[in-house]
């Protein structure tokens, strides 16, 4: 009976020793790293290195605050989040702000999240992942436009679908889809007939068709909007969002073996794109470009001028990477974890993206599904939310 009380307390003495320790290490590790990298100010003759006046235990991190010697700069500091991280092999964030505060946080970033984990918020939001600080999520009506880039099979068309099911499942009666999925309609053609779908283009000639109704469309906003004063749909009484989605945005690239009608069909697809990115940002239209590898001729200089949110998987290059999200970092993702991917807006991290699959969006989505007319006979209005 006394070992059955005494185990607990043993494991839970062994479980605060450790910890402690491990804590004691960090300590020694930071002040070690310190050393090495010689972060600290000749002093009357002696070498001052920072010093450990608080430590503070948060939810997600524990934090160290070191008072730095006068005369360190922001630049001397800098290498020690690189050499710490490699070295407690933990996400470390150091920032400073009079004193020098060094982040260690508890968890890293999981393998895997799935869809049906990640939380519910409002707005015109959808998740982007999850990583060592949680969940983070990105919202439409803030930043309007989105690039996603990397090599196959490493989660684009995942993402995607994650965002429009979690479109769908808020805004039902608000929200509505063109999909441009170059890759035959194979990934969205079977959501078709559902209700905020108003259509999933297959081929290059399709996708023309679509972005013809859509500028059509925006042309009767912009003038919808002009009439009533409005200068942007977020602060006007317009509920409705219309979500133009390009899943492999370089079948839309004109190139030179191509028939002079066929590049000039593409070339008009790629000039709507951009007016989509330019304007019609402010009448609540939303650009949503994929492509495994944006470059100047596969990704229109506007598009990516426009859109503030840069998401990129794996991609083969640091150059690639730069072309994708002005920044190197996409070529040393990691080769094993599908779904993990860069998220780049006016800063940068790294998150798992929520994984759903076709079999669990069919049965979120089958309760929007309805019947359609034939695609040939279908007008403009009827592939939108009437936006009027
Ligand atoms: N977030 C994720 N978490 C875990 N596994 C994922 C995730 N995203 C994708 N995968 C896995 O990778 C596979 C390929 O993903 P996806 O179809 O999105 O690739 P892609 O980048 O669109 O490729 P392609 O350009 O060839 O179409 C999925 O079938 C799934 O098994």
């Amino acid at each position: 009976m006394l070992e059955f009380f005494l185990l607990p307390l043993t494991v839970g003495a062994a479980a605060a020793f450790f910890g402690r320790k491990k804590q004691v290490d960090y300590e020694r590790d930071i002040q070690t790293t310190f050393k090495h990298l010689k972060v600290g100010m000749n002093v009357r003759g002696e070498h001052v290195y920072p010093k450990l006046i608080d430590k503070d235990e948060k939810e997600l991190y524990t934090r160290y605050v070191y008072q730095v010697p006068v005369g360190l700069t922001k630049k001397n500091l800098e290498p020690i989040q690189e050499v710490l991280q490699a070295t407690l092999n933990k996400p470390i964030e150091v920032t400073f702000k009079k004193w020098l505060y060094i982040d260690i946080y508890h968890n890293e970033t999981p393998e895997k999240v799935l869809y049906k984990d990640v939380p519910d918020r409002c707005g015109w939001v959808v998740p982007l992942g999850c990583n060592e600080r949680g969940w983070h999520f990105h919202d439409f009506d803030k930043t309007p436009h989105c690039t996603i880039a990397g090599v196959t099979r490493f989660g684009k068309t995942v993402m995607l679908k994650s965002m429009m099911t979690y479109l769908i499942e808020r805004h039902p009666d608000d929200v509505s889809f063109i999909i441009i999925d170059l890759k035959g309609g194979l990934e969205f053609g079977r959501y078709a007939n559902i209700k905020q779908v108003g259509n999933v283009a297959s081929s290059p000639a399709e996708a023309f068709e679509s972005l013809k109704k859509v500028k059509v469309l925006m042309d009767k906003k912009e003038a919808v909007f002009k009439r009533n004063g409005w200068s942007n749909v977020v602060h006007s009484p317009v509920r409705e969002r219309l979500f133009v989605i390009v899943d492999e945005g370089a079948q839309l690239a004109p190139d030179r073996f191509m028939t002079k009608e066929e590049r000039t069909m593409l070339l008009e697809c790629q000039r709507i794109l951009s007016e989509v990115a330019r304007i019609g940002g402010a009448l609540g239209l939303r650009l949503i470009f994929c492509t495994q590898y944006p470059t100047a001729d596969t990704l229109p200089r506007q598009v990516k001028q426009n859109a503030d949110l840069k998401i990129t998987f794996r991609l083969p290059t640091g150059y690639a990477s730069q072309v994708a999200i002005d920044d190197y970092g996409a070529e040393e993702l990691p080769s094993d974890i599908k779904g993990r991917a860069i998220i780049k807006t006016h800063e940068k991290m790294i998150v798992q993206t929520p994984l759903i699959d076709d079999e669990e969006m069919t049965k979120r989505l089958e309760v929007y599904r309805v019947e359609k007319r034939n695609e040939a006979h279908r007008t403009a209005d009827e592939d939108f939310i009437c936006f009027e």
